[in-house]
């Protein structure tokens, strides 16, 4: 029942939209008006397409109108040499460029960031020169005089407007069902930190090409319907650059990452654009390009991440829900308080507890850097183990190994026994190795416990998902602010909301990566309680940290690492006595300390 409502509210307003630009269309009886109103649906549908790889993984595509050119010429060709109506043409279009965006996202995805963005350029300019050589200079769909509507054509423009509205429907909710769903919450994931995506289980890449396939395949759906109702395809107007750039201008206008995004864009640039090309389009031939540059540079200036959001920030503000003031911030400590002073006790693990993790002999090398050299040690089942040492001295490369970042030259890993060197990190999760990063990226508009539950990959719903993330924020006193949005908190709650993510995925063993990083004196207790805490119920945890005061009262042993290799291994009091790691690393003020 409340699933049932929860799904009505999420697609109702999306249903009530089209309903009303149908309605309003039907209207419409200027011919040229009936072709925008089709055109404004045509280009939300291909900036929602560009959304859902781009907007909602961050990989930024400069080169959609591959797909869009794809799959226009797909229904073009397919009319004009086969004879094959447009209502088969479309789909197979859809195949077509679902198809291109795999064969696309195979190499591609080697690349990151701006090398992708910019790899991507290159797909709609070669496609454009191919069928330039293949002679398919002007593609024209011909006219069916009888039955014309078996080759979608028709005489009432309006006909073309109710098509378009109903693919922006069927569109529009996929979008919206993905957004909900435990696919929606992985690719949120994979925005928010890339590394942090695949060590809470998710295979990343498996992941990427079935977005960009299924953004490719909706991009060539619409540019094959876009070829129907324009009637002629040339490489220009469906490869050229100013296709891409509108993709990514409608949603970016609108607002990325979100489903009202592009059709905001769509709805608001697609006439202004058409009425200026109407008006000024014999003197100021490319007024369009013009509109769209200078919506990118208003949204720049006035609402960077669209006007979606914009509006929904002001709107937020006016209702007066809890800004991003410090209360927020004194909530969250108050209650992680309460779970440092109450932590349960736990008895340090001694060395005859069984080994739950072992590097034997692990050594990786980037270039003539020795990062890690013949690195051996392991870690018992239940204790907490720190890892020391200089800054350099190899650290985060060995967590990296240890949990399949990067593989190891030589050596091996042991996990219960088992070897699993090599094994990526969204397997070695589902292991149960968790992890956290130094760096902290959380979505600031997303609640915490939203953030919290891209952790819970090992769930098989997103109820369940919501269930494993409230109980992860539990564990680390985060209870109290699950609805709270991730913006608000404070440099404690964000990185007891890191902890929280990877509990969330059930770890057996936890990787913690310089956790108290920037934090001051009372927040290290309370992280501290927590930390206990957490391996008090029988996870095992290792962690690297410089705040090394801390660090002698929270682990049971330390591994100090020193040019990539073995400097000593030990208890707290035998490691911060041993004259090799203050020569190395404490220096003499803290043996001067120590002896106070
Ligand atoms: N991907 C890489 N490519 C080239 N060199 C690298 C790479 N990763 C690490 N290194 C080098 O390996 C050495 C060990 O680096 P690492 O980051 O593991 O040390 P660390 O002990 O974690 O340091 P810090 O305490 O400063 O975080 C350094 O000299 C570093 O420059």
């Amino acid at each position: 029942m409340f699933r049932a409502l929860s799904r009505a509210r999420m697609i109702l307003p999306v249903v009530a939209f089209c309903v009303a630009y149908a309605v309003l269309a039907m209207f419409v009886t200027n011919s040229y008006h009936q072709l925008t109103l089709t055109l404004v649906a045509v280009w939300a549908i291909f900036g929602l397409s560009w959304n859902l790889l781009s907007g909602m993984t961050g990989l930024i595509s400069f080169g959609h109108a591959a797909f869009f050119g794809l799959g226009a010429y797909t229904v073009a060709l397919l009319f004009v040499k086969l004879g094959l109506t447009p209502w088969a043409g479309i789909p197979v279009a859809a195949v077509l460029g679902g198809l291109a965006g795999l064969l696309i996202g195979l190499p591609t995805f080697r690349l990151r960031g701006h090398y992708f963005a910019l790899a991507m350029l290159a797909y709609p300019l070669a496609l454009l020169n191919v069928f330039l050589w293949l002679g398919h200079q002007e593609v024209s769909l011909p006219l069916i005089r009888e039955r014309g509507w078996a080759y979608m054509q028709f005489t009432d423009q309006r006909v073309y407007i109710l098509l378009a509205i109903g693919l922006l429907l069927a569109t529009m909710i996929a979008m919206r069902v993905v957004e909900r769903s435990r696919y929606g919450l992985a690719l949120t994931a994979i925005k928010q930190n890339e590394a942090a995506a695949e060590a809470v289980g998710i295979d990343t890449r498996r992941l990427k090409l079935i977005t960009i396939t299924a953004s490719g395949a909706v991009a060539g759906m619409i540019g094959g319907f876009h070829a129907v109702i324009l009637l002629v395809v040339t490489p220009e107007a469906v490869f050229g650059m100013l296709i891409s750039a509108q993709a990514l201008t409608v949603a970016m206008f609108g607002g990325v990452g979100t489903v009202w995004g592009p059709v905001i864009g769509a709805v608001v640039l697609i006439p202004l654009g058409e009425t200026l090309h109407a008006q000024f389009g014999a003197v100021l031939p490319g007024i369009q390009g013009v509109v769209f540059g200078v919506a990118i540079v208003a949204v720049i200036l006035l609402a960077p991440e669209g006007v979606y959001w914009k509006v929904a920030d002001l709107l937020r503000n006016r209702r007066g829900t809890r800004a991003a003031t410090p209360a927020a911030a004194v909530t969250a400590s108050a209650g992680t308080v309460a779970l440092g002073e109450h932590a349960p006790a736990r008895t340090p693990v001694g060395p005859g507890a069984p080994a739950i993790l072992q590097a034997e002999g692990v050594s990786r090398a980037f270039g003539g850097v020795k990062a890690v050299q013949e690195v051996s040690f392991s870690v018992r089942q239940g204790e907490i183990l720190g890892i020391i040492g200089p800054n350099g001295a190899g650290k985060t490369t060995l967590f990296n190994l240890l949990n399949g970042f990067v593989r190891p030259d030589a050596g091996r890993v042991l996990l219960d026994g088992r070897d699993v060197t090599g094994l990526p990190p969204n397997r070695l999760c589902r292991l149960g190795v968790g992890r956290t990063f130094q760096v902290v990226r959380p979505f600031a508009r997303m609640s915490v416990a939203d953030n919290v539950m891209s952790g819970a990959q090992a769930a098989d719903s997103i109820d369940e998902a919501r269930a494993l993330a409230r109980a992860a924020m539990e564990r680390v006193g985060l209870g109290g602010l699950i609805d709270e949005r991730a913006g608000t908190l404070s440099n404690l709650d964000l990185r007891l909301m890191e902890l929280a993510r990877a509990l969330a995925g059930g770890p057996r063993l936890l990787l913690l990566d310089e956790t108290f990083a920037g934090l001051g004196g009372p927040e290290v207790e309370k992280l501290l309680g927590v930390i206990r805490g957490i391996a008090a119920e029988g996870v095992t945890v290792v962690i690297i940290e410089h705040t090394l005061h801390a660090m002698v009262r929270l682990v049971d042993r330390f591994v100090v690492l020193d040019h990539g290799a073995v400097l000593a291994e030990g208890l707290p009091e035998e490691v911060t006595a041993n004259p090799a790691v203050i020569e190395a690393y404490l220096g003499s003020k803290w043996s001067a300390r120590a002896g106070d």
